[in-house]
């Protein structure tokens, strides 16, 4: 049996395409793998770790994919990267910058996994204050991955220079326009589905 089964709210994207099918969920997770892509190219290149619009894409993709979609839907965006340029700024698993920002790229699939779970389990995106709060814990579980990555990574060249320094090249510095991404998520999501029900 469907582990999600059972929950008691649909995502958004079950909803518009109610007949099962393997077609559809492989269609909604090539969709997602394509909202990733393109909101990987929306990026400033900071140092070690760029500014981009991803964390919006996941949370986004797995909001309204749900878990098991959003998590595969992930997944594939990864498999893609090996091969096709759908990294931040148009990179691949091979760009010598990854061994900083890999951590945030192994979060996605994670993070997407349980903000959809929030949503099929309390339908946190049909509210503006409950889809920001999920976006929040999104955002804090591709934190703690991703900033742990990066710590280690910096340390294996020589560049680590304290925690404070850590948590602000990887994280602090990011906070203020994911709170912006967190507010775009909350407006877009409950809108969806006031359009829906129409
Ligand atoms: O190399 C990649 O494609 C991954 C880049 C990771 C960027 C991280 S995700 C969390 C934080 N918010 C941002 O805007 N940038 C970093």
């Amino acid at each position: 049996m469907n582990p999600t089964q059972s929950l008691p709210y649909l995502p958004l994207s079950k909803s518009l395409f109610p007949a099962r099918s393997l077609t559809r969920d492989v269609l909604l997770v090539l969709g997602g793998s394509l909202i990733m892509a393109l909101a990987a190219q929306v990026a400033i290149p900071t140092q070690p770790v760029p500014i981009t619009l991803q964390t919006l894409g996941v949370l986004l993709v797995g909001a309204a994919l749900g878990s098991r979609l959003g998590f595969w839907a992930m997944l594939a965006y990864l498999v893609q990267g090996l091969v096709l340029p759908v990294f931040a700024g148009g990179t691949t698993w091979f760009d010598p910058g990854k061994l900083f920002t890999a951590g945030y790229l192994i979060s996605y699939p994670v993070a997407a996994f349980v903000v959809g779970w929030l949503v099929e389990r309390y339908g946190t995106d049909r509210s503006p204050l409950k889809t920001f709060a999920a976006m929040l814990l999104g955002s804090l579980i591709i934190y703690a991955i991703g900033v742990t990555w990066l710590g280690f990574a910096l340390g294996s060249v020589g560049r680590f220079s304290g925690l404070s320094a850590l948590l602000y090249a990887g994280m602090t510095k990011f906070l203020l326009g994911d709170l912006v991404k967190a507010a775009i998520a909350a407006t877009l999501l409950p809108m969806a589905w006031r359009l829906v029900r129409r």
